[in-house]
C-alpha cells in the first residue's frame, strides 16, 4: 500500500462548520508536499500569485513553486492560521512569501491584491486562479439566487477580475493557470451552479489563451477530481467525506501534492507549446483524451 492509499483509508467521516474550511483542523492533515519530489529550479526568479494559496491545492502549489525557486504571494479569504502556516513553510524553503486577505467577489479587492503583490514583490510572472467555493444542494429548485450569485462571483467573476488586473504586469513567457474541476466535464447532480462556473472556467481559459497568444502569455487550466482539502469536510456530509473518491477508477481520493506538479509544468519552460488546455488529475474519474 502506498502513502496515498494509506491516508485514503485513514480518513473517517467528519465535517467542519464553516466555508472556507481550515487545513489546520483537518485530521489527518492532507499531504501538501511529497518528499519524493525532485525539484529542478524550473521557476527560478519567477514571482507567482496563487489565490486560495493558504490551503488545499493552492498550498501544495505554493510549496512546490517555492521548491522550484519562485517567490510566492498567496491570496486567501479569512483563514489566517492556514495562511500563516503556509507563509512560514515557504520562507523555510527560502522563498520570499506573503499572504493577503481579500474577497474574490469584490473587484476592487481583486485589483488591490494584484497591485499590492506587484509593489511588494517587484513584478508578476505566474497567476494561479485557484480560490473557489461550492454549496452542495440535491434539489436544483432549492438553489437560491443569492447562492448562484455567490458561486459565480467567487469562482469565475473573481478569476476574471484578478486576471484583468494581472495581465498588464505580465510579459512574454508568463502564464496564467486556472483551477477548474472534473465537474465541468462530467457534470455533478448536486453541484449544479458550481459545475456551471467550472465549465465557464474551461471556456474562459480557452478564450483568454487565444486572446493572449500574440503576447506569448499562455493560459491553461487544471481540472482536479476528488482531492482531500478543507473544501471537502467544510461542504460535504461526513459519509461523503469518508467515501470521497471511491467512485474513481483508482478507487481513492487524490492528495493536494498529486496536483501541484501539473501547475509547475504549466508555469515552466517545459510547456511552451501548450495553451488553452486542461490537465485532468482525477484518478480516472473522467477519462479524457
Ligand atoms: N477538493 C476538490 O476535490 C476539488 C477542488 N477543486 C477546486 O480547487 C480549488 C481549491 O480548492 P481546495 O484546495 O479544494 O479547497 P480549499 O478550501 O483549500 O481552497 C479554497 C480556497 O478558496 C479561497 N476562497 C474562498 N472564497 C474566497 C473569497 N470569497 N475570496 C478569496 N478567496 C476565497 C479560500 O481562501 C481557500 O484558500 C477550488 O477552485 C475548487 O473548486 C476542483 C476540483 C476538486
Ligand atoms: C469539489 C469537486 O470539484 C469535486 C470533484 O469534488
Amino acid at each position: 500500500m502506498d502513502k496515498f492509499e494509506k491516508i485514503d483509508q485513514e480518513i473517517k467521516g467528519y465535517t467542519q462548520d464553516k466555508q472556507p474550511g481550515s487545513e489546520r483542523d483537518m485530521n489527518p492533515r492532507p499531504i501538501a508536499e511529497d518528499d519524493d519530489y525532485k525539484a529542478g529550479g524550473k521557476l527560478t526568479g519567477k514571482i507567482a500569485l496563487i489565490t486560495g494559496g493558504d490551503s488545499g491545492i493552492g498550498r501544495a502549489v505554493a510549496i512546490l513553486y517555492a521548491k522550484e525557486g519562485a517567490d510566492v504571494a498567496i491570496g486567501y479569504y479569512d483563514e489566517t492560521a492556514d495562511a500563516e502556516d503556509t507563509v512560514k513553510r515557504l520562507e523555510e524553503l527560502g522563498a520570499k512569501a506573503k499572504a493577503y486577505a481579500f474577497d474574490l467577489k469584490d473587484v476592487e479587492q481583486c485589483r488591490k491584491l494584484v497591485s499590492d503583490v506587484v509593489t511588494d514583490f517587484g513584478g508578476l510572472n505566474i497567476v494561479v486562479n485557484n480560490g473557489g467555493v461550492q454549496f452542495p444542494q440535491e434539489d436544483f429548485l432549492a438553489i437560491t439566487p443569492e447562492q448562484i450569485q455567490t458561486t459565480f462571483s467567487t469562482n469565475i467573476f473573481g478569476m476574471m477580475y484578478v486576471s484583468q488586473a494581472a495581465i498588464p504586469h505580465l510579459s512574454a513567457g508568463d502564464t496564467i493557470i486556472n483551477t477548474s474541476s472534473v465537474t465541468a466535464y462530467r457534470g455533478s447532480e448536486s453541484l449544479i451552479d458550481y459545475s456551471a462556473t467550472k465549465g465557464a472556467i474551461t471556456a474562459f481559459t480557452r478564450s483568454l489563451a487565444q486572446n493572449l497568444a500574440p503576447k506569448k502569455i499562455r493560459v491553461n487550466s487544471v481540472a482536479p477530481g476528488p482531492i482531500y482539502t478543507p473544501l471537502i469536510p467544510a461542504t460535504f456530509p461526513a459519509e461523503k467525506v469518508e467515501k470521497h473518491g471511491q467512485e474513481t477508477a483508482m478507487e481513492r481520493r487524490g492528495q493536494p501534492s498529486e496536483n501541484a506538479p501539473a501547475y509547475v509544468f504549466l508555469a515552466s519552460q517545459d510547456s511552451t507549446y501548450i495553451t488553452g488546455q486542461a490537465i485532468h488529475i482525477n484518478g480516472g474519474d473522467y477519462l479524457s483524451s
